[in-house]
């Protein structure tokens, strides 16, 4: 299937791998996870976790990234004042060794689906052992991590708005006085004219879960709404950083 993009650049066409699947997708307006997996579990990542096949082709895909560009977005901000630091949905310590790279004082809790924290576990090299931990668990449905700062990387776009709120709430619930929450995304811009990599993100997150790729604004509003202030933003190379603080209490 080909897809023509129109982006600030120019027109442009480019190839997307789509399966019957996807064609199944659109002709139903709706995506066909029960029917990929032949389950009655609607979560992909809660059918693709009951499988260590598929975790592993899809967390070492991901981990990927982060050898390229983990370190514009970790840096993007001065987070060395957080020490405990929890990667929502982190799949691997990929991201966390290179946090932990950058701040060395930190201590970074990996919470994700159990299989996935097992598998994560498994390939774990324990040079960090005392600074990188693992808590398996559902955020949605179990108790997170205490921590001053929560990294949720790539995990936004695969929500629809009102989860988004409900996580990012749970998040502020959870996280302490003057700390904060960094979303990693590819972001689009605010005239949606691009970046070409997000239009393409949006299409399969639209497809396979009920999420989408949003713009800065999107972003803050979703933080606004689950209580995060002073939102910050630093584009990166291909992935981009948003930052929000949740308010110190001051008597
Ligand atoms: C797109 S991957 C991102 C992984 C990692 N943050 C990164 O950017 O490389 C989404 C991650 O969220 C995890 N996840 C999805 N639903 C979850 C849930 N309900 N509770 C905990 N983790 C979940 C998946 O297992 C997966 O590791």
């Amino acid at each position: 299937m080909y897809i023509v993009v129109h982006t600030t650049e120019g027109l442009k066409s480019i190839r997307i791998t789509l399966g019957n699947f996807h064609l199944f997708h659109f002709r139903e307006g709706k995506h066909q996870v029960q029917l990929m997996y032949g389950t009655s579990e609607k979560d992909i990542y809660k059918n693709l976790s009951s499988s260590k096949e598929d975790i592993e082709k899809f967390q070492s895909g991901m981990e990927d990234a982060w050898s390229l560009y983990g370190q514009d977005v970790i840096c993007a901000f001065d987070l060395s004042s957080f020490n405990r630091v929890c990667d929502v949905g982190g799949g691997s310590d990929a991201f966390a060794k290179q946090y932990i790279s950058c701040y060395p004082n930190s201590t970074v809790t990996i919470f994700d689906l159990p299989n996935v924290v097992e598998r994560a576990k498994k390939h774990f090299v324990p040079s960090e052992e005392d600074k990188i931990t693992f808590q398996s668990g559902d955020f949605f449905n179990d108790p997170i991590p205490e921590a001053d700062l929560y990294i949720l990387a790539r995990i936004l776009h695969n929500q629809d708005d009102e989860k988004c709120v409900a996580l990012l709430t749970k998040l502020h619930k959870a996280c302490k006085p003057g700390g904060g929450v960094l979303l990693v995304e590819t972001v689009l811009n605010e005239d949606r004219s691009g970046p070409l990599a997000a239009h393409i993100y949006s299409i399969l997150v639209m497809l396979d879960l009920e999420g989408k790729e949003r713009t800065l604004s999107e972003y803050s509003t979703l933080l606004g709404a689950a209580g995060f202030k002073d939102v910050q933003f630093k584009k990166g190379r291909h992935l981009d950083a948003v930052y929000g603080r949740k308010e110190n209490i001051s008597f």
